[in-house]
């Protein structure tokens, strides 16, 4: 077991109507360390009577939930805030024990995850409506808005802590209440943030969490009349699935899917701050994020210096253990994984890509790989198309501005993208002209619970974080009133 403050942070249970509990056939899933591949833990393999009885209580508790004041619901969320901050080092290790991070990133996003509690405690008492001049003598009209319902989430390994609180924040916060089903490659983080949510005082039922089957799961979630609305964060295959499967009971749904991220360099950027940029954007949690740089477009000027720093960089990167001090690149999260980058690496240099540094697995062996720069990339590689999910960094050169905006557009995708430039009239020309739902100006670190972080065309539908983001969990209704008299 993994050596925590909190003796009972670590679960190996389910969360169903206020209470722990495995699966009806006792059966498990193990759950390892990528770093070391040792067993770590089990959790239950629940299938679709143990989803639909999460349902039930969902249901049951949602009347209650939602009567509660905006200012009630927030005093119950910030509690799990507090909770969450208080034991942010055991999340932490319990985060990189399963997923692989490096300790100071998981300590990161587990305060990351947390703002989203914190945002949305506060975003639950400001569901303003309207009051809409009337239109006839002798009526009113005024607009409302109501908690969804019923809200299924199911969330991903790569940030298991929040992709599960930017979807339970503004779920409850709007007075919805949520069956949870977190990714079974990192299912103790969840579970662990529903441990504290019982201990904020959230009533039985208002939160639910199953692990196990995601097939069984996601069709019984799917089928149910009674969840309103799905929120998912994960692949655009697996996204389209869902929808489709949605579509049965017209279901609400929020995707944040898949993307593949252009990062352009103009030869008038400071190169400096695009090296610094590259390296926040390309290595955060080891490139497997959905708004990773996966493709860095640098004007044919700057190519070969950027190149050079960037190594310099990257040279300085230690790959290992996520929890060994000083690490800042953990594992891939498996084998499957690894596999993909080597795939990806290996069609890339078959075209003419040159390994400025890195290049392949680590010497550390298992799913540890070197963070990599390729030059010398081009459209017709697998890596400008798909997403890498790993340390690897493709240069591409451009020549003008057209044709840098127009390889950076030329996907299916269009999550976040990032550009580089000093001058003030290309930043609002390119940012305008990029089809992505983020644009990274000069940054490369873009995500904040305070901005509406979605994507568009096969990156997914809804935003959120931000003031939109509670949006998504509300429905507006309108009521026309007649018969005032004069
Ligand atoms: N837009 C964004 O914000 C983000 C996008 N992503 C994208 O997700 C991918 C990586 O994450 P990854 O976890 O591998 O994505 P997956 O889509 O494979 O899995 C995401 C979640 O969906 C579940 N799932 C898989 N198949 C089904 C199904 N048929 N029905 C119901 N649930 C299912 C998984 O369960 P199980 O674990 O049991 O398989 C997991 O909980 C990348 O493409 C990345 O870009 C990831 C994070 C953020
Ligand atoms: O899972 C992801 O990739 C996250 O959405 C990225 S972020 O929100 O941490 O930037």
């Amino acid at each position: 077991m993994i050596q925590l403050s909190h003796k009972n942070l670590m679960r190996e249970a389910c969360y169903i109507d206020g209470a722990w509990v495995g699966a009806d056939s006792g059966a498990t899933l193990s759950v390892d360390n990528p770093a070391t591949g040792a067993t770590i833990g089990r959790v239950p393999k629940m299938g679709e009577a143990e989803t639909l009885r999460a349902i039930d209580a969902a249901n049951a508790a949602l009347p209650a939930w939602r009567a509660k004041t905006g200012k009630e619901r927030a005093g119950l969320l910030r509690k799990w805030f507090d909770l969450i901050m208080a034991h942010q080092d055991d999340i932490a290790r319990i985060m990189t024990t399963e997923q692989g991070k490096p300790l100071a990133e998981a300590k990161g996003e587990v305060a990351y995850a947390a703002s989203f509690i914190e945002w949305f405690a506060e975003e639950g008492k400001r569901v303003y409506g309207d009051v809409i001049p009337t239109f006839a003598a002798g009526r009113r009209i005024i607009v409302t808005k109501e908690p969804v319902g019923v809200v299924a989430a199911i969330t991903p390994w790569n940030f298991p802590a929040a992709m599960l609180t930017r979807k339970a924040g503004p779920a409850l916060a709007a007075g919805c209440t949520l069956v949870c089903k977190p990714a079974s490659q990192t299912p103790f983080t969840a579970l662990a943030l529903v441990v504290l949510a019982e201990e904020a005082g959230i009533p039985r039922g208002v939160i639910n969490i199953v692990t196990g089957s995601a097939r069984e799961i996601g069709g019984a979630i799917t089928a149910s009349p009674i969840v309103r609305k799905l929120t998912f964060t994960g692949s655009t295959e697996v996204g389209k699935v869902l929808i489709e499967q949605c579509a049965a009971t017209v279901k609400k749904v929020s995707m944040e899917l898949g993307g593949n991220a252009p990062f352009l360099v103009f030869d008038d950027a400071d190169l400096d701050a695009a090296v610094e940029g590259a390296i926040a954007s390309k290595y955060r949690n080891n490139g497997q994020t959905c708004v990773c740089a996966n493709r860095f477009y640098v004007q044919r000027g700057v190519a070969k210096a950027f190149a050079d720093k960037l190594a310099a960089r990257v040279a300085q990167m230690k790959v290992g253990d996520g929890l060994e001090a000083g690490v800042v690149l953990g594992p891939l999260i498996d084998d499957a994984a690894a596999d993909k980058v080597d795939e990806l690496m290996a069609d890339a240099t078959s075209k003419g890509a040159e390994v400025v540094i890195g290049g392949g697995r680590h010497e550390l062996g298992g799913r540890f790989y070197k963070p990599t720069i390729l030059l010398g990339a081009t459209q017709d590689m697998r890596l400008s198309r798909e997403e890498i999910f790993g340390p690897v960094a493709p240069i591409f050169v451009f020549d003008d501005e057209k044709e840098a905006v127009g390889y950076a557009n030329d996907t299916e995708f269009g999550l976040a993208s990032y550009f580089y430039t000093r001058d003030v009239g290309r930043v609002f020309r390119v940012m305008e002209a990029l089809e992505y739902g983020i644009v990274g100006i000069n940054e490369g670190l873009i995500s904040t619970e305070v901005a509406p972080f979605g994507g568009v065309k096969e990156s997914g539908m809804g935003r959120e974080g931000s003031k939109y983001g509670i949006e998504d969990y509300l429905e507006v209704k309108y009521a026309l009133i007649g018969g005032i008299g004069a």
